[in-house]
C-alpha cells in the first residue's frame, strides 16, 4: 500500500500510476516514427473504402472530432467484416502518413503471420449490418436524428456537442475555482417555486402497494390523492436552484452549481427544454451593484468561451454558409482579448431605443414596446443583432417584470437586475443584486404569496436576512443556450444529449 502510494506519488500524474490504454484523441496527440511498436486501439468503424489490396477505415471512439485512419494491406480476411458502425480492436502501428488529411494513420499489416514481428491482426468485437444501420452516411435531418436519440451521438455533430458540453464545464469549473467559489449541491426536489411562475412539474409518490411496482413504470399507478403526501408537503422539481444557493451563500459567501432545472412550459420553441441545465452562482459580502455582477458574468463567459477547444467547435460549426460564418466570427470576437467591454444598457434606454426605431418603421415588430412591457424575443434580437450587433446587457428593469427576491433601485420602480442578450440566441444570463434589506423584502414577498408567506413556505427565505444577511449577488446561465452560442447550434434540442420537451420524452 505505501509503495503503491510512493509510485503514484513519483508518477506525476494527479489520478496515480493507474492509466486506461489511450483513447484515439491520447493517441493521435502522441509522436509517431516510422518503426513505431505494435499496439492495439479499438473503437467503431466511421468509414470503409476497399481496394484490391488495400482497405481505409476511418475508426473513431467518440474521444476527438477526428478519427484515426487504419490501412490495411495484406489480403487479410478480416477486413471483410469490418462495416460502418462495427465495433472492432485493431492491431497495428501509428506511423507518419504518407496520405494528404492526416499526419499519423494506423497501419495494420495482415500479409504477416501471426507470429512475425508487427503482424497487424482484426477483432470484431461488436459487428453492424450496415444495412440496417440506422446512422447512415449520409446527411441524416435533425427530426430523424431525434427519432433515433438512442443513437445520434454517433454523428460528429451531435459527439462534438457532448464533448464541447464537458469542455464548457470543464472551463466553468476551472473559472470559479479561480474566484474562489465552492461548487455545491443543490435539492433537485423543492417546495419553492423560485421563479413564482408556476411552471413546476409537481411529483408524486406511486403507491407502493399496487400489484404493477416492479413492472415498467408507466404500468404503476400513481398513489391515492387522499393518502399522505410524502414530504407531507407538495413536491416539485426544481426550477432554479437559485433560493438554496442564496441559504449556502450566506455561510460560504460565494457558492455555484451547474444543475438540472425543469419547467413544465409547453412552448414549443428552440429555446425551450422541460429539463435543462443551469449554472447558477450566488456570491455574497461583495458591494458594486449591477454592473459588478455583469463584470462578473462578463469576464466568466468569456473566459470560458475562449477556453473551447477549437476541434469540436469548428466541427459543429463546419459547413455553415456565408451567414454562419459572419456569426463565427462574431462570436470569437466578442470573446476576444481585444474586445471593448460588452455594451451595457438600462431597460428604459433600450425601450427607449425600440420605441425610436418603431417610429422610423412602424412595422418593425409584432408587439409594440412600451415602458413596463416585458421585452419579446423579436425586440431582443433587434438590440443584440441590429442596434447592438454583439452581447448586450439589459439591466434595471421595472420592479412589476421581476421576482420578488431583487433588489429595489431608489427610484422606487425599478430592480438592480439584467439579463445578458447574445445575437441568435436571445436571453443567456439573468441576474440581479439580491434584496438584502428584510423589511423591503417581506414586504414584496408579502404582496406576491399573500400575508401567510405562502403558509410559512419562504419564512426561512427572510430568516437568511435576518440573521446576517449580507448584500449579495447572483445568476443563472442556461448552459444549452450557451452550448447553442458556441457551437452555432439553433435548436437547444441539439444542444442536449437526450432532450425533453412537452409531448417527447424518448428513452
Ligand atoms: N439563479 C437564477 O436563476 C437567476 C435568476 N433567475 C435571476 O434572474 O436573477
Amino acid at each position: 500500500m505505501i509503495l503503491r502510494r510512493c509510485i503514484s506519488s513519483l508518477s506525476g500524474s494527479k489520478t496515480g500510476a493507474f492509466q486506461l490504454p489511450p483513447t484515439i484523441r491520447q493517441l493521435l496527440a502522441s509522436p509517431t516514427t516510422p518503426d513505431a511498436p505494435a499496439i492495439t486501439v479499438s473503437g467503431w468503424i466511421k468509414s470503409i473504402r476497399r481496394q484490391k489490396n488495400v482497405a481505409f477505415a476511418v475508426l473513431t471512439d467518440g474521444s476527438s472530432s477526428q478519427g484515426l485512419q487504419a490501412v490495411f494491406v495484406g489480403n487479410g480476411e478480416g477486413v471483410k467484416a469490418l462495416t460502418n458502425g462495427s465495433a472492432v480492436r485493431l492491431t497495428g502501428r501509428l506511423v507518419p502518413s504518407p496520405g494528404a488529411g492526416q499526419d499519423k494513420e494506423f497501419l495494420v499489416d495482415l500479409g504477416k503471420g501471426k507470429a512475425q514481428a508487427n503482424a497487424g491482426e482484426v477483432h470484431v468485437l461488436g459487428s453492424c449490418d450496415p444495412e440496417l444501420y440506422p446512422i447512415q452516411k449520409q446527411a441524416l435531418s435533425t427530426e430523424y436524428l431525434r427519432d433515433h436519440s438512442h443513437l445520434r451521438a454517433r454523428t460528429d455533430a451531435i459527439a462534438a456537442m457532448i464533448r464541447l458540453r464537458d469542455s464548457l464545464q470543464k472551463n466553468i469549473s476551472t473559472f470559479f475555482d479561480d474566484q474562489g467559489f465552492v461548487y455545491t449541491h443543490t435539492p433537485i426536489l423543492t417546495g419553492n417555486d423560485a421563479e413564482g411562475a408556476g411552471e413546476s412539474f409537481r411529483i408524486a409518490e406511486m403507491s407502493s402497494t399496487h400489484p404493477s411496482v416492479g413492472h415498467p413504470p408507466h404500468a404503476a399507478t400513481p398513489a391515492p390523492a387522499h393518502e399522505k403526501e410524502f414530504f407531507s408537503r407538495p413536491a416539485h422539481l426544481t426550477v432554479s436552484h437559485q433560493l438554496h444557493l442564496e441559504a449556502l451563500a450566506t455561510s460560504l459567501s460565494r457558492v455555484y452549481t451547474l444543475s438540472p432545472c425543469f419547467r413544465a412550459e409547453r412552448s414549443l420553441t428552440g429555446r425551450h427544454l422541460a429539463e435543462f441545465w443551469m449554472l447558477e452562482a450566488e456570491w455574497a459580502l461583495t458591494t458594486g451593484g449591477v454592473n459588478a455582477t455583469c463584470d462578473f458574468v462578463e469576464a466568466c463567459l468569456r473566459s470560458v468561451v475562449r477556453g473551447a477547444p477549437a476541434t469540436d467547435v469548428d466541427a459543429l460549426w463546419k459547413g455553415k454558409d456565408a451567414d454562419g460564418e459572419e456569426r463565427r466570427r462574431a462570436l470569437d470576437d466578442a470573446v476576444s482579448l481585444q474586445r471593448e467591454p460588452w455594451v451595457r444598457m438600462t431597460y428604459t434606454e433600450a425601450v427607449r431605443a425600440l420605441e425610436d426605431h418603431v417610429h422610423q418603421n412602424p412595422a418593425a415588430f409584432e408587439y409594440a414596446p412600451a415602458w413596463g412591457r416585458t421585452l419579446q424575443s423579436e425586440h431582443e434580437k433587434w438590440l443584440a443583432e441590429k442596434l447592438v450587433g454583439g452581447p448586450v446587457f439589459i439591466t434595471d428593469y421595472p420592479a412589476a417584470l421581476k421576482p420578488f427576491y431583487m433588489r429595489h433601485n431608489d427610484d422606487g420602480k425599478t430592480v438592480a437586475c439584467f439579463d445578458l442578450i447574445v445575437p441568435h440566441v436571445g436571453e443567456l444570463v439573468g441576474g440581479s443584486v439580491r434584496e438584502e434589506r428584510a423589511e423591503v423584502l417581506e414586504e414584496q414577498m408579502r404582496a406576491d404569496f399573500g400575508p401567510d408567506l405562502g403558509s410559512g413556505a419562504y419564512q426561512w427565505y427572510l430568516d437568511l436576512r435576518k440573521y446576517g444577511g449580507a448584500p449579495h449577488m447572483g445568476f443563472g446561465m442556461g448552459f444549452e443556450r450557451l452550448v447553442g452560442w458556441v457551437g452555432g447550434i439553433d435548436n437547444v434540442r441539439e444542444s442536449i444529449p437526450f432532450p425533453r420537451w412537452a409531448g417527447r420524452m424518448l428513452l
